[in-house]
C-alpha cells in the first residue's frame, strides 16, 4: 500500500478516440521478446493515461503500444498480447466481445460482459453487498439505494416505501465514462427529487466526518492493478446534520468531489480520521471482488462511517478509473503487463 503524491495532468473532452499509430517495439529483458498492447482509449483517458513518462519506462523494459484502429477490423490488426480498452461507442462492446471470443491467446482488459456490471450503478455494488464481509478486521457494506428506473412522479411515494433515511444521494444509473454520468445531486427532501431526470439511483447519505470539519469528509480511494492495491485520501463532502436537514429543502447538484484535486495525502488530519482501513480487509475485499467481476482494472470508493473506526461503506466502484494520477502508476502497470503474459508462458506446457 503506497501513499505518495499526486500526479498532476489535465482534463479534457469526452469524445471518442484518434486512429493514430504508437508502435514502439522493444525486447523484453533483453531475451528478444516484445509485448505488444492495442489499446482503444478515449481521448480524454489516453491523455491521463498514456503520459510520456509510463511510455518510456514501458518502452525500456520492451512493451510497445499500439493504438486500434476503430475504422479497420480488429482482427486484421495486431497481433497484440493485451487489449486494453475503455471506450464510449455502443458499436465496441460486440467488436471486442468477439474478438476476445476468436482470439482466447489475447489478455483483453477486461472482459465487456464483466465491464458492462460496473457501469450501472445497481449492479456495480451488489457484489460487495453479497459478501457480506463483516467481522473481518472491521466490517464493509454499501449505503441502501432505490433505482428508479422512470415516472419521477412515484419517487416520493417509492422512497417512503423503501424507508429510506434522508439526504439522499442521486446518481444516473448508468456509468459511461461521459460527464453527465458523474452529475449528482445531494436531495434534503423526497419531493424535490421529481424535478431529476431517470434511470436514477438514489442513496443513502453515509456521514463519514468525526468533527465537525470545514473541509468535508475523507474518502479512501482504492486503485486496484491487478494483485496490487494502493490507498490514496481524498476530501469528500461534509456530513450534513440534522440541523440543516430540518431547515433546508430541494435538490442541489454536487461540486466534482474527491477528485485527484482533493487529495487529502498531505493534509493535517486527526489520526482517527485519516488512519487507513486494515489492509487485511482490504486485501480480502480486493481478492473476493476481483474473483467476482472477473476484472483487473479498477478503483474502490470508500467512506469510514462516522464515529466508528472500522465500519466502512463502498459507495463507488470504477473500471479503468484515473490511473493517471494514482502514485507511481507508470511502475505498478508496466509490472503487472510484464506479469501477464509472464504467467501465461509459465502456464505453457513445456514441449
Ligand atoms: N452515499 C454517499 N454518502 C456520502 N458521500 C457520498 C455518497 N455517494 C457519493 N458521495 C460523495 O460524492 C462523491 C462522488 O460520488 P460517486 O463516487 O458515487 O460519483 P462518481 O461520479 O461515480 O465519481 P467517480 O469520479 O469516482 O467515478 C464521492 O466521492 C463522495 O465524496
Ligand atoms: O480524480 P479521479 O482519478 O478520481 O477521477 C477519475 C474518475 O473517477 C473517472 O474514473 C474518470 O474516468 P472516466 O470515467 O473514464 O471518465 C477519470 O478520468 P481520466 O480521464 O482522468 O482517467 C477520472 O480521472
Ligand atoms: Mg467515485
Ligand atoms: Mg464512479
Amino acid at each position: 500500500m503506497r501513499l505518495n503524491g499526486e500526479i498532476p495532468v489535465g482534463r479534457g473532452e469526452e469524445d471518442g478516440m484518434d486512429g493514430e499509430m504508437n508502435s514502439l517495439n522493444y525486447s523484453i529483458g533483453g531475451v528478444g521478446q516484445k509485448l505488444t498492447v492495442g489499446y482503444a482509449l478515449t481521448s480524454k483517458k489516453k491523455r491521463s493515461f498514456l503520459q510520456p513518462k509510463f511510455l518510456s519506462l514501458a518502452r525500456s523494459k520492451g512493451i510497445c503500444f499500439i493504438a486500434i484502429d476503430l475504422n479497420r477490423p480488429l482482427a486484421d490488426q495486431g497481433p497484440f498480447d493485451i487489449v486494453l480498452h475503455k471506450l464510449l461507442r455502443k458499436e465496441w462492446w460486440d467488436i471486442i466481445e468477439d474478438y476476445r471470443q476468436k482470439h482466447p491467446e489475447v489478455t483483453v482488459l477486461d472482459p465487456p460482459n464483466a465491464i458492462q456490471h460496473l457501469n450501472n450503478r445497481q449492479s456495480m455494488l451488489q457484489d460487495v453487498a453479497d459478501l457480506n464481509l463483516s467481522d473481518y478486521h472491521g466490517k464493509v457494506g454499501v449505503p441502501r439505494q432505490l433505482v428508479v428506473k422512470k415516472d419521477p412522479s412515484s419517487i416520493p411515494y417509492e422512497v417512503t416505501k423503501a424507508g429510506l433515511k434522508l439526504p439522499l444521494v442521486a446518481k444516473p444509473l448508468l456509468v459511461d465514462g461521459s460527464a453527465k454520468s458523474h452529475e449528482l445531486f445531494l436531495a434534503y427532501d423526497e419531493f424535490s427529487l421529481s424535478e431529476l431526470e431517470p434511470p436514477l439511483v438514489l442513496q443513502e447519505f453515509v456521514n463519514h466526518v468525526l468533527l465537525c470539519l470545514i473541509v468535508g469528509g475523507i474518502l479512501f480511494k482504492i486503485f486496484i492493478v491487478g494483485e496490487t492495491i494502493t490507498v490514496v485520501r481524498r476530501f469528500s463532502l461534509p456530513d450534513v446534520t440534522n440541523h440543516e436537514l430540518a431547515k433546508v429543502d430541494g435538490v442541489f447538484r454536487f461540486p466534482r468531489v474527491s477528485c485527484a484535486a482533493a487529495t487529502a495525502d498531505d493534509a493535517e488530519l486527526d489520526p482517527s480520521i485519516a488512519e487507513l482501513p486494515p489492509r487485511p480487509l482490504l486485501e480480502r475485499l480486493v481478492r473476493e471482488l476481483r474473483l467476482r467481476l472477473g476484472i483487473q482494472l479498477f478503483n474502490i470508493d470508500m467512506i469510514r462511517e462516522i464515529g466508528s473506526r472500522d465500519v466502512f461503506h463502498v459507495i463507488d466502484i470504477n473500471y479503468f478509473p484515473g490511473y493517471g494520477k494514482m502514485p507511481d502508476y507508470e511502475h505498478i502497470f508496466t509490472d503487472f503487463l510484464l506479469s501477464l503474459v509472464q504467467n501465461k508462458y509459465k502456464k505453457r506446457p513445456t514441449t
